[in-house]
């Protein structure tokens, strides 16, 4: 089949690389002329294991082509997919900006039948809205089908090949067949529905996913006051196939370019329909005060932190990736830097993102782990990269001037910190919590 994918974000470039590796000619269309010109010389512009080699074996073999030219795209494929940003607005509904004005180019450019296929996450009713813009442009025949995106960043490529499953919201057989075929050598765990209903599917997919999250946060904030570990609470949880083991670690809470934004679009979309989604606020709510809990335990234990130097371990939103939208390390390193405490920041992959997102000076970045820590009066774990859960806490407490480790990810074990004297705070696990900074003042 020829395809052309509009918007080389994560989902359109992992999209577009994997159905030409499965034997589509596929055509990645993006505005961005810098981002094209990356990648037609084979450079990936976003850190996503695997995607390399995909994108430069399908350059190769002539099925894989980037361009800035939706003419071009739209012209040469019998199949569009919009796979734009879908931001949020300041009140929190998505910004359908982006995904309107891609419908308007490709509905000046059609030349015949075209499958639009919308993977872009959008509220209920927008691929009405889609049709409606192409219908007042052309009069080509068309079908638009909703096919929600369920990657995960730093698994994506994984997650393209065998997803969970396909949905596929459609509103005829014509369009069903084709937009099947295409999937069909991905999975054949496939649902078939109406446009409406796909567009839900992906909302609530991510709601549940982040009311996971904050219900176990609770639990584990719970835990502390009463000393119960959440490691093991989740684990009995877990093994309950009716609750499953997934997307119950406690933590710091939820980040990145989706769950914040999806919530909170959620909320939006019910409120629109007139009906108040108090649960999915609660979660939001919870998810937002869960950031500022690492701060408590760091002043509980230091005391005032102006002057004191705060190290940083981890600043994108979760490991394996370089991507920091709406990062906790961001809210976490403006509050250390308010309260007057001076920063020492390092992660193994997102320093220059986060550069550029962080809207203060004063930061000091460092270019190793062991460098952030050095004469450190803690530090902080925020995103639990390999590099932080390997690392040798004696050598850790040697290099700090105050050995106190806050985690915001639960990584260490009470194996791992027995052989060290760190003063240790994680999110729900007071037992493995050590000794106190007393004992070194
Ligand atoms: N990032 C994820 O893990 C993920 C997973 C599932 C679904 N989604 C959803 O997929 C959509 C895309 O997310 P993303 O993270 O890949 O986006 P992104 O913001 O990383 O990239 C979007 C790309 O679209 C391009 N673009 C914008 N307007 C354009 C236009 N008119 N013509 C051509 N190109 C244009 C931008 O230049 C940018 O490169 C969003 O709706 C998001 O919610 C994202
Ligand atoms: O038990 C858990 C699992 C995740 N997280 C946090 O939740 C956030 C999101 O993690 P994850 O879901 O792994 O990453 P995303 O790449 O944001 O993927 C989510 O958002 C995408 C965009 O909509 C969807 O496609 C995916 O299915 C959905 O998992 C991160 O901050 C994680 O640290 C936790 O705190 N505890």
């Amino acid at each position: 089949m020829k395809l052309t994918v509009v918007g080389t974000g994560y989902v359109g470039l992992v999209s577009g690389v994997c159905f030409s590796e499965i034997g589509n000619n596929v055509i990645c269309i993006d505005r961005d002329a810098d981002k094209i010109d990356r990648l037609k010389n084979g450079e990936v512009p976003i850190y996503e294991p695997g995607l390399q080699e995909y994108l430069v074996n399908n350059m190769n073999n002539g099925r894989l082509e980037f361009s800035t030219d939706i003419k071009y795209g739209v012209k040469e494929s019998d199949l569009i997919i919009i796979a734009v940003g879908t931001p949020s607005l300041p009140n929190g509904e998505a910004n359908l900006a982006f995904v309107e004005e891609v419908a308007r180019n490709i509905a000046v450019e059609m030349n015949g039948y075209k499958v639009i296929m919308t993977k872009s996450t959008v509220p209920v009713g927008t691929n009405e809205r889609i049709k409606e813009i192409i219908c007042s442009i052309t009069d080509h025949p068309f079908d638009v089908v909703s096919v929600p995106e369920f990657l995960r960043e730093g698994s994506a490529v994984k997650d393209t090949f065998s997803p969970d499953r396909v949905v596929i919201g459609v509103e005829n057989k014509r369009a069903e067949e084709i937009v099947s075929e295409l999937h069909k050598p991905l999975t054949d765990k496939v649902v078939v529905t109406d446009i409406r209903s796909a567009e839900m599917i992906k909302y609530a997919s991510n709601a549940f996913l982040a009311t996971k999250i904050s219900f176990i946060n609770e639990i584990a904030n719970i835990c502390d006051k009463v000393g119960a570990d959440v490691s093991n609470v989740a684990k009995g949880m877990g093994y309950d196939k009716r609750i499953g083991p997934h997307f119950l670690n406690a933590g710091i809470g939820y980040g990145g370019s989706c769950f914040p934004k999806d919530t909170d679009a959620l909320i939006q979309i019910a409120g629109n329909a007139d009906y108040d989604f108090k649960l999915l606020k609660a979660v939001v709510d919870v998810n937002k005060h869960q950031r500022y809990n690492i701060l408590d335990k760091l002043q509980q234990v230091l005391g005032n932190l102006n002057g004191k130097k705060i190290a940083i371990w981890g600043l994108a939103f979760k490991p394996n990736t370089d991507d920091v939208r709406d990062a906790p390390a961001n809210e976490v390193i403006t509050e250390l830097l308010k309260l007057g405490a001076d920063v020492s920041a390092y992660d193994p992959i997102a320093m220059d993102n986060f550069k550029k997102s962080l809207d203060q000076d004063g930061v000091s970045w460092s270019e190793t782990a062991f460098e952030a820590v050095q004469n450190a009066d803690a530090v902080c774990l925020l995103t639990e990269w390999d590099e932080f859960k390997e690392a040798d806490l004696n050598q850790l407490e040697a290099a700090m001037r105050f050995p106190v480790l806050i985690d915001g990810r639960n990584v260490f074990t009470q194996e791992q910190l027995s052989e060290s004297n760190l003063i240790y705070h994680s999110v729900g696990r007071p037992r493995l919590q050590q000794k106190e900074l007393e004992l070194y003042v």
